[in-house]
């Protein structure tokens, strides 16, 4: 997607140090648009950790190029692989709950142990890295045209009039290498011409739709309007939603979708009041090995000051406030389970299927012998 008119990525090695892994800091954003150089696995993992890259799809990717920089130290370490070994449990420590983290991690490795020698897996795990990245983006961009039919659709049905969508958190390009999955079909209808229109959670407490889809679809252009979490039941039942998609970080092959926390009260009332709730998502962010996603999937729990607290920018630094009593404890649940019976449908690179698993792997027929 393009920044400021200028075309770019989340996450990429530097063009002229090889060696370097550049990513867009998004604590910075809004108020600035930061590139950080990452030069080692150990502050890969702090970045993917304390969220300066956030989101399954570039969790992944930042994953695999965590792996590269592993791989590049481990040519000066004393055992190549058990290095590699240290630093896949380090990276696989950062984030439980998105799937694109320990796949990511899991195909790197498997990779590089087909060089001999350290030069051929450097090679190895940097063009693997790079594929992961390259991959992730097509994903989401296919992912966009598959999702912009259901937009053209209630277009046609609305005689053409504005399309009301909402969104939870951040699924836009700044979640995965670019395009992003929940926004890739709301781009894809903006860009042909399709009057779209997004209401945005703030999604509390790490203010993801605030800070980042804002923003991003401010950069596009794309009309939206921002909401407090709490209120998207209200514009459902007074007509106001005509569609729901949200992103996901990790997708049972049952159809169970893990995302943000409050994605599963957005399905529910959804469902109260007869609106589609669909969830995009690239392959790489199913488990096959998952059945039951309410008591399989790992949820997250995070620093309660991230709920006791806000933060924002003031005078070119990140302050935080406390806005509750220092004696009340937090309770900061990253992510909640939608089941698959409030799924309308899955939008995926190969296409749309229900929330069920024999359409699942109608479309992915290689995950049978993964489940
Ligand atoms: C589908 S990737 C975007 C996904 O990731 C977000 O979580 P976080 O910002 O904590 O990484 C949220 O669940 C989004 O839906």
């Amino acid at each position: 997607m393009k920044v400021n008119g200028k075309p770019t990525r989340t996450i990429w090695i530097h063009s002229e140090c090889p060696e370097i892994v550049q990513i867009i800091d998004q604590r910075w954003l809004p108020h600035q648009y930061i590139v950080e150089d990452i030069g080692t696995v150990e502050s890969m993992a702090i970045a993917i950790r304390d969220m300066h890259v956030r989101g399954a799809g570039l969790i992944g990717a930042a994953a695999g190029y965590g792996m590269y920089l592993a791989a590049l130290e481990a040519k000066a370490a004393t055992d190549f692989d058990s290095h590699l070994d240290s630093c896949y449990a380090l990276l696989e420590s950062t984030r439980p709950t998105a799937v694109n983290l320990a796949w990511a991690l899991d195909r790197q490795l498997q990779a590089i142990s087909k060089g001999r020698e350290a030069d051929e897996k450097i090679r190895i795990a940097m063009n693997t890295a790079c594929a992961i990245a390259d991959e992730d983006a097509d994903f989401c961009r296919r992912i966009g045209q598959h999702g912009l039919s259901i937009i053209r659709e209630i277009s046609t049905a609305k005689n053409g009039d504005t399309v009301n969508i909402l969104t939870h958190c951040n699924a836009g390009w700044l979640a995965f290498v670019d395009y992003g999955s929940a926004t890739a079909p709301i781009y894809a209808a903006h860009d042909a011409g399709i009057m779209v229109h997004v209401y945005v959670d703030e999604t509390r407490p790490r203010n993801q739709g605030a800070a980042l889809t804002a923003w991003e679809l401010g950069q596009h252009g794309v009309p939206h309007t921002l909401i407090v979490d709490n209120a998207g039941g209200h514009l459902m039942q007074h007509g106001m939603i005509d569609l729901v998609i949200t992103g996901t970080d990790r997708t049972t092959v049952t159809g169970d979708v893990a995302n943000k926390i409050g994605t599963y009260l957005k399905a529910l009332a959804a469902k109260d009041n007869t609106i589609p709730f669909y969830v995009a998502l690239p392959s790489s962010t199913f488990d096959w090995k998952m059945k039951n996603g309410l008591s399989e999937i790992p949820i997250e729990q995070r620093n309660p000051e991230e709920i006791t607290h806000v933060e924002g920018l003031c005078d070119g630094k990140i302050k935080s406030v406390r806005i509750s009593p220092t004696g009340s404890p937090a309770a900061n649940y990253a992510f909640d389970v939608t089941p698959a019976r409030l799924v309308t449908g899955l939008i995926t690179e190969r296409g749309i299927c229900r929330a069920d698993r024999e359409s699942i792997l109608q479309l992915f027929p290689e995950g049978r012998h993964k489940t």
